[in-house]
C-alpha cells in the first residue's frame, strides 16, 4: 500500500520579476521529506532566484513558500533559518579570522542565542557539547587535521566543506545546497557526494542546485528542470535523463 509523501516545502504559484525581466514564472515545487531534490537548468534559468525566494533573501512578486505548514513569504532570512532551513552558499560564508573549529561551533551558539556573540567561548557544559559535536563533524568531513587553522587559509573546496559542517551543526530540517561541489577537484567532488549520501541516510531533506550531472544523478531522488524561469519537467532521474524537452533545453546543448 502506498503512503502519501509528507511535503516539507511547497513553493506555490511563485512569480518573480526583476523590472521587466520575468525570472520565475508559475513555479509549483513540492519537496518531500527525507528526499534529495535537485533543481537543474541552464545558466540564467532562475535556480538561484528560486533558492533566494525560498530563504527569504528576495521576496516573490506573487505566490508563497510554505514550510511545514508555515508561510515563509515575508519572513526575514534569520527567521527562516531558525525555522529549520539552512543553506550552503555558492561563495562560502565563513568567519575567515576564526579557527575552523570555532567556525563550526558558531552557528550552534547563534541558534541558541539568536545572535552570534564573540564572548561565547566561555567554558560551559553546553559549550563542551557543541565542541564535541563540531569535532565529530570535522572528523566525518576529513578536516580534523585543520581544526586549529584560520578558516580564511582553507582551499575553496575545504571552505565549502566547512560551510556544510556549519549548516549540519544547526540540525536543519531542510538543507539547501547551491552548487556544493563548484570549484572542487573530481576527488573532492566524490568525497562530498559520499558525505551528502551519509547525510541523506540520516533522513535529512535536501534541495540541491548543481551543474555537474555526475553529482545530480549520484544524489537526486527527484529532479525539477528550470528553463527561462519555468519548470519544464519534474520527475525521477531516469525519466529526466531521457526527457526530450530537457535534452533540448539543457542536457543536450549546455556545456558544463
Ligand atoms: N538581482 C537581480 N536583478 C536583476 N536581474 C536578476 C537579478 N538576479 C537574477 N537576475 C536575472 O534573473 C535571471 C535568472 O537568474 P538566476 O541567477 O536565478 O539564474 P540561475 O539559473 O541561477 O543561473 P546560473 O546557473 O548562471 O547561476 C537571469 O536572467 C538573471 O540575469
Amino acid at each position: 500500500m502506498s503512503t502519501t509523501p509528507n511535503i516539507v516545502l511547497h513553493a506555490a504559484d511563485v512569480f518573480k520579476n526583476f523590472g521587466g525581466l520575468r525570472a520565475l514564472s508559475d513555479i509549483d515545487l513540492q519537496i518531500e521529506e527525507g528526499k534529495t531534490h535537485a533543481i537543474i537548468g541552464p545558466n540564467g534559468a532562475g535556480k538561484s532566484t528560486l533558492l533566494n525566494v525560498i530563504i527569504g533573501r528576495i521576496p516573490p512578486t506573487s505566490g508563497a513558500v510554505i514550510f511545514d505548514g508555515t508561510v515563509l513569504t515575508g519572513k526575514a532570512p534569520h527567521e527562516i533559518n531558525q525555522l529549520g532551513i539552512s543553506r550552503v552558499f555558492q561563495t562560502p560564508e565563513i568567519f575567515a579570522d576564526l579557527s575552523v573549529l570555532h567556525n563550526v561551533m558558531a552557528p550552534a551558539f547563534a541558534r541558541r542565542d539568536g545572535a552570534f556573540k564573540l564572548s561565547m567561548f566561555r567554558t560551559t557544559s553546553r559549550e563542551d557539547e557543541i565542541r564535541a559535536e563540531a569535532e565529530h563533524l570535522l572528523q566525518d568531513f576529513g578536516m580534523w587535521e585543520r581544526r586549529h587553522d584560520h578558516a580564511g587559509a582553507l582551499s575553496r573546496g575545504d571552505k565549502r566543506r566547512l560551510e556544510l559542517c556549519m549548516c549540519l551543526i544547526q540540525h536543519p530540517r531542510l538543507l539547501l545546497l547551491d552548487e556544493p561541489t563548484a570549484g572542487m577537484s573530481r576527488h573532492d567532488t566524490n568525497t562530498t557526494i559520499d558525505l551528502l549520501k551519509k547525510i541523506k541516510s540520516r533522513g535529512m531533506t535536501k534541495v540541491i542546485i548543481e551543474h555537474d550531472m555526475h553529482v545530480v544523478f549520484s544524489l537526486a531522488d527527484k529532479i525539477s528542470v528550470l528553463a527561462q524561469g519555468r519548470i519544464i519537467a519534474q520527475g525521477l532521474p531516469e525519466d529526466i535523463r531521457v526527457n526530450p524537452d530537457v535534452k533540448k533545453a539543457y542536457l543536450g546543448g549546455h556545456s558544463e
